[in-house]
């Protein structure tokens, strides 16, 4: 699935740079969009939960259209690489 080697991608990028333990927020971008998957869906295609037990990550529904949800996603990734 396209998706799901795009991820692995971006997690051996991330492994490559010595950020393994970095924090991972995904933006489910385009939500405005009638028949977009939303990111519960999203997270199952990727399959989130086993992807990564050490690393924290967050999916996010957003539209870079309305500006809808990017404040979320953007504040807990600043709250969570404050966390030590
Ligand atoms: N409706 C809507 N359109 C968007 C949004 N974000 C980007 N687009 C539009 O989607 C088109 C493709 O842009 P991107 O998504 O940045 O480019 P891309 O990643 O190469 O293409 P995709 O794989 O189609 O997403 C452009 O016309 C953007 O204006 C969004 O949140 N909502």
């Amino acid at each position: 699935m396209r998706l799901r080697t795009e991820l692995q991608k971006k997690i051996q990028e991330l492994e490559k740079y010595r950020l393994s333990g970095a924090s991972l927020l995904i933006l489910a971008n385009k939500q405005d969009l009638k028949g977009a998957l939303t990111p519960d869906e999203i997270a199952k295609v990727l399959n989130l939960e086993n992807m990564d037990k050490i690393r924290h990550w967050k999916i996010v529904g957003c539209s870079a259209y309305t500006g809808e949800g990017l404040l979320e996603g953007f504040d807990w990734l600043v709250q969570d690489m404050m966390i030590p």
